[in-house]
């Protein structure tokens, strides 16, 4: 643990859903400049605390701090624009738009641009410079500028989860939180992948990673929280968690972990 004030501060966050307890009494805290891992069994809380963090789901109870500001409650838009950006378990892919288009809405959303701007002279075609370049530069990160202009129905299965990161990053964030990224993708692309967010992270991001790809976690991050029915049950180094006897309970004790 470094002593520096964290990025992310989640504290006591629950989220119920009538009697279903997705998540409670959850802390975490993630530094700048670390990739940290949140693992778990199917059902463990995972993604709703994402949706927590992103502002997707209001929490019933408990407080999210970005860099020591308050976040809960504010819309997943203002929450995108402080620095957070995110991708889906799910593809949110447009398949009907080209790969170049679906990136800049991603941009568009960071950007902003409101339709009046587009009517003076100068203020727009600056925006539009911005949105342009920023899309440019996400593709390029991906390795996907090359094929800007197909459709991203086109795009196999694995390029539409580059595509979805690039979205994201097309919205500069300081946090990127990644879903669960590798879901559906093969053991080389997985292997790319990997090299794609040791690379991201050096080029600054610092990273959050929902995974149930363990050799993906434990090679990427430094730090990994582990959730089992809702609830924090480890946080430490990739090595301790794999040693820690209640993670290893909660695995054995889950009939579809996936991991
Ligand atoms: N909108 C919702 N309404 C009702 N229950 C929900 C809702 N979202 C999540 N839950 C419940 O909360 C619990 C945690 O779900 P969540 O999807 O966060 O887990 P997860 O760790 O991401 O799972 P997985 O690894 O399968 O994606 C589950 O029991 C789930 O059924």
């Amino acid at each position: 643990m470094t002593g520096a004030a964290p990025l992310l501060d989640v504290r006591d966050v629950a989220r119920r859903y009538g009697g279903v307890t997705a998540i409670a009494n959850v802390n975490m805290t993630v530094q700048a400049g670390e990739i940290t891992g949140v693992i778990g069994p199917n059902g463990a809380g995972k993604t709703t605390l994402f949706n927590v963090i992103s502002g997707f789901t209001p929490p019933s109870e408990g407080q999210v701090f970005w860099k020591g500001k308050p976040i809960v409650r504010l819309s997943t838009h203002r929450i995108a624009r402080l620095g957070i950006g995110r991708t889906f378990q799910n593809l949110r892919v447009f398949p009907n738009m080209t790969v170049f288009d679906n990136v800049s809405v991603g941009a568009l959303g960071h950007i902003g641009f409101p339709a009046w701007r587009a009517l003076v002279p100068g203020v727009g075609q600056s925006r539009a410079q911005a949105i342009i370049r920023k899309t440019w530069e996400a593709l390029d990160t991906v390795g996907l500028a090359d094929r800007a202009g197909e459709l991203a129905a086109n795009l196999s299965y694995g390029r539409r989860r580059y595509l979805e990161i690039a979205r994201a990053l097309a919205t500069a964030p300081e946090l990127l939180i990644l879903d669960e990224p590798a879901a559906g993708l093969n053991d080389s692309e997985t292997a790319e992948l990997a090299g794609l967010i040791r690379s991201l992270n050096a080029g600054g991001a610092t990273i959050l990673l929902v995974e149930h790809d363990m050799a993906l976690v434990m090679g990427v991050c430094r730090r990994v929280v582990v959730l089992a029915a809702g609830r924090k049950i480890a946080d430490g180094s990739p090595a301790e968690v794999q040693e820690d006897a209640t993670v290893r309970q909660a695995y054995l004790g889950a009939s579809d972990d996936g991991a």
